[in-house]
């Protein structure tokens, strides 16, 4: 389908942050599972546990080796260690697919055949396929490349960098799920809709981990939004990536006043910034 892309704007957002109601728990409000990060990348699921509790989530459960687990402990006591029943995993983000070991591979396995909705980042996007809930995939254009490898040979890095809009929606409509494809201008694609473009973010959020973070504001996103991705896949999916991004590029805004930023600076403005958007 190729009609007009909308802009992602501050009143769509609105419309898909999760407020508690009165009467809710940590696990009514929801519950994400992380698998993020690796001995080589541990910072990633620091700085995605991070962002993903920052959002606001009920709980957040993380599964990873120990010293990374000790790292995401360390910054965040919070988190709860080990597997457990979830509304929304969030996978991938400091992993290289080429070096998973078996238990990382069964882990993975197990939770995109779980049938909950799945945030897919980096070092698991090989697995979008074997996925059997909706799922979101959130490349660069060099790992949208990889993805679409097997699908379509006109998929280069010149030709994504060059259409990302085009590329986002082709590779929504050949691998069937949510695309977020992350650049300056963020366009997010499902199959069968309308592009979603989310602009504005500052140069400033091009930097190591930014995209890690994004993950966990997204997978919060999601895992706070089970009944509405239950109800209307086709509709949530996308809107909630569209959000993840706008709160992410308006996080890094109020984060940068015009000013470099870090990462985790951009986490850490995650919660002024939804609650100014809540108003
Ligand atoms: N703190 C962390 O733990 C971080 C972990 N990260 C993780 O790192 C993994 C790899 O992500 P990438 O996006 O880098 O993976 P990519 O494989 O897409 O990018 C690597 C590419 O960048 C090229 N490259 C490397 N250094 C370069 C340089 N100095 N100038 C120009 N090109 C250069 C390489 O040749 C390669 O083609 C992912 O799992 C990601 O999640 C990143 O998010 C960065 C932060
Ligand atoms: N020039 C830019 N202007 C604004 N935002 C950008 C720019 N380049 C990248 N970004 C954003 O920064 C983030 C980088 O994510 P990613 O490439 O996954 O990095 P990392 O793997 O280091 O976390 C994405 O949210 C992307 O949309």
């Amino acid at each position: 389908m190729s009609s007009t892309p909308r802009v992602w704007d501050a009143g769509a957002a609105r419309e898909w942050v999760a407020v508690p109601r009165q009467g809710d728990d940590k696990y009514s409000r929801g519950v994400l599972g992380v698998i993020t990060g690796s001995t080589p990348y541990p910072g990633a699921a620091v700085l995605g546990v991070d962002a993903a509790m920052r959002t606001g989530v009920g709980m957040v459960r993380y599964v990873g080796p120990s010293a990374v687990t000790g790292a995401v402990l360390a910054r965040r006591p919070e988190v709860v260690g080990g597997v457990g029943r979830v509304q929304a995993w969030l996978i991938g983000s400091g992993m290289d697919a080429q070096k998973r070991s078996p238990t990382l591979a069964d882990e993975l396995g197990r939770a995109v055949r779980e049938g909950v909705p799945c945030v897919i980042d980096a070092g698991a996007l090989d697995l979008v396929g074997d996925a059997t809930g909706p799922v979101v995939m959130t490349p660069h254009f060099r790992e949208l490349q990889r993805a679409l490898a097997g699908h379509d040979s006109d998929a280069t890095v010149d030709a994504i960098a060059s259409d990302p809009p085009r590329w986002a929606q082709r590779g929504a409509d050949l691998l069937g799920v949510t695309v977020l494809l992350k650049g300056a201008t963020t366009w997010v694609a499902h199959p069968g809709s309308a592009a979603i473009s989310v602009t504005d973010a500052p140069g400033w959020l091009a930097t190591a981990g930014t995209g890690d973070v994004l993950g966990g504001v997204l997978g919060a996103l999601v895992a706070t939004h089970a009944r509405e991705i239950e109800t209307d896949a086709a509709t949530a999916m996308p809107a909630l990536a569209a959000t993840a991004a706008w709160l992410h590029a308006r996080a890094a805004e109020l984060a940068s006043g015009g000013g470099p930023i870090t990462a985790l600076d951009v986490a850490e403005d995650l919660p002024t910034t939804i609650a100014a958007l809540l108003g």
